[in-house]
């Protein structure tokens, strides 16, 4: 009973206000717990070498191990058990992964094993059936879907040919901030107007037209990335978790956000279709998504806009931390402002040109993804079939972490590991580095594709930023809290309240 109450202390971490009804979920939980309970553990494992794996309990397994960080458990406990440890999270297989070489086997070397996604109850509603990129099973669906994102948005020649727009958008930024530095108060919450002008962006280049709000689309997002990060007991408990998500809300508020989501994107595309019968914008991806010739439905093509403005938070959530370990580290601050100073020089805003000589701002970011990256386990990938890693057996339908959290914290690989220091990228390393030692974005077949286009987007708002203003912390404040927070994302949980000064140089 204990433990159950920890679990109860964890869960309720996990979503605000949508376990109203955990003490009667729990019971429900060890009611049905104790009828599966024989039947999930008979099975027997005595035949099979499978990896080392921290004592569990009846029932639950390891999920009272849990604290809210996925990612910080799991280190913890691969340091006593090692870098490959199989878990149980109530009646779910977990392989995580924390080293660079087996990383590097799970992502690489045996990527076509471990290709697949996990199926999970947030990303059935909210991808309408899996059927965007990020959560298809691997196959010919997922590959078409890809190499549509590529065409129409993300490869590097589309993505240069979005430059006016970034461009464009910082610009606009730049000028909501310079009306609140005339308020002489603080900005509230800098990071949602990262949200706001980075999902903007985003839209534009999904659809060169539409009348519909970008601000709502940010809110909806974060939202939904809140949602994909909740707590969902038909994840851990297929055979009867789905009626105590029914009892707790989460049912409901997981197809209340697919709703609205929904019709947003409904009225996009009828605006789009309607515009583009009456003239003649240049071809976008929207378009490319509509083209008969891909028999992608409706839904389909909703669950696969939703992807992209996924990747649109992720962006914005790096912006954020990104911008508070700078407030945290004046040394660091002052460089790069200075970097950013120098090769702008007398012009009055930044030009995308500028950004391929500001290798600071880049080391900076790169730093960034290393401490914070916005998924710290990646997008959980799952084997559909048995598989042996490093000599052991992984029993079919694991769902595999690789905690690049972890391994990019390694104080066995980086030096003074836990500080910010920008400097140690100075070596011009790979955004994906061979050894795996850096992979923020993951590597092999379900790799990011939006790498180019989220870097384009965050160099020229970061620059914009470090250029045009001077930053300081309200009041007597010396540090920005950084608490994390875990939606989807790995997020910043404190606001960004901060006083901008205009730069007059
Ligand atoms: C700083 C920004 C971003 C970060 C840190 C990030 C990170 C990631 C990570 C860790 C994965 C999982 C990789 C794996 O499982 O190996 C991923 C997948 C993905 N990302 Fe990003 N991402 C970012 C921006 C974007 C953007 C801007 C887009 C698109 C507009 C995007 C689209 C996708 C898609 C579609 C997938 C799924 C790929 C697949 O399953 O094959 N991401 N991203």
């Amino acid at each position: 009973m204990v433990e159950l109450l920890y679990a109860q202390q964890w869960l309720k971490g996990q979503g605000e206000g949508l376990f109203n009804n955990l003490t009667l979920s729990l019971l429900f939980l060890f009611f049905f717990s104790v009828l599966f309970w024989r039947k999930f553990n008979g099975v027997s494992s005595t035949k099979l070498n499978l990896p080392p794996s921290p004592p569990k309990l009846p029932l639950i397994g390891h999920l009272h191990k849990f604290h809210p960080f996925f990612h910080r458990t799991c280190r913890d406990l691969s340091n006593k058990y090692g870098s490959i440890m199989l878990l149980q999270l109530g009646q779910a297989p977990f392989l995580v992964v924390s080293s660079p070489d087996t990383a590097k086997k799970v992502m690489m070397t045996q990527d076509t094993e471990f290709a697949d996604r996990p199926p999970t109850s947030a990303a059935k509603v909210m991808m309408r059936g899996y059927t965007n990129v990020s959560f298809a099973p691997y196959g010919d669906y997922w590959r078409q879907g890809k190499k549509l994102f590529g065409d129409g948005l993300l490869n590097p020649q589309r993505v240069q040919s979005f430059r006016h727009v970034r461009e464009e958008e910082a610009a606009l930024m730049m000028e909501k901030i310079f009306r609140y530095c005339s308020l002489q108060t603080p900005i509230e919450d800098l990071s949602d107007l990262f949200r706001a002008f980075i999902s903007k962006t985003s839209l534009r280049c999904v659809v060169t037209y539409t009348s519909q709000d970008s601000h709502k689309l940010a809110d909806m997002y974060h939202d939904v990335m809140t949602i994909m990060g909740t707590f969902s007991f038909e994840d851990y408990f297929p055979s009867f978790g789905y009626w105590i998500d029914v009892l707790t809300g989460f049912r409901w508020k997981l197809k209340s956000k697919c709703q609205e989501n929904d019709i947003y994107w409904e009225q996009v595309i009828d605006e789009h279709i309607s515009r583009s019968t009456h003239n003649g914008d240049k071809k976008d991806l929207l378009d490319l998504l509509l083209q008969k010739e891909y028999n992608l439905t409706r839904a389909n093509i909703k669950a696969m806009l939703t992807d992209l403005f996924l990747g649109a938070d992720d962006a914005a959530t790096t912006l954020k931390w990104a911008f508070a370990e700078l407030i945290n580290s004046p040394n660091a601050m002052k460089k790069v402002q200075e970097e950013v100073r120098r090769v702008v020089g007398i012009k009055s805003k930044v030009h995308e040109e500028d950004i391929h000589q500001m290798e600071y701002l880049k080391c900076v970011l790169k730093e960034t993804l290393r401490l914070h990256p916005a998924g710290p386990t990646l997008v959980p990938r799952y084997n559909s079939k048995g598989a042996i890693v490093n000599g052991y057996d992984i029993p079919p339908n694991t769902t595999v972490l690789v905690n690049v959290w972890a391994i990019m914290r390694d104080p066995k690989v980086w030096e003074n590991a836990e500080e910010f220091i920008p400097e140690r990228f100075t070596n011009n390393m790979d955004i994906k580095s061979p050894d795996h030692t850096f992979v923020p974005f993951g590597t092999g077949k379900r790799s990011c594709p939006g790498i180019s286009f989220g870097l384009a987007v965050l160099e020229i708002f970061l620059a914009n930023l470090l250029f045009h203003f001077d930053w300081k912390l309200p009041g007597d404040l010396k540090e920005l809290d950084m608490t994390e927070w875990q939606g989807f994302a790995l997020q910043m949980k404190a606001p960004l309240r901060i006083i901008p000064t205009p730069h007059s140089d």
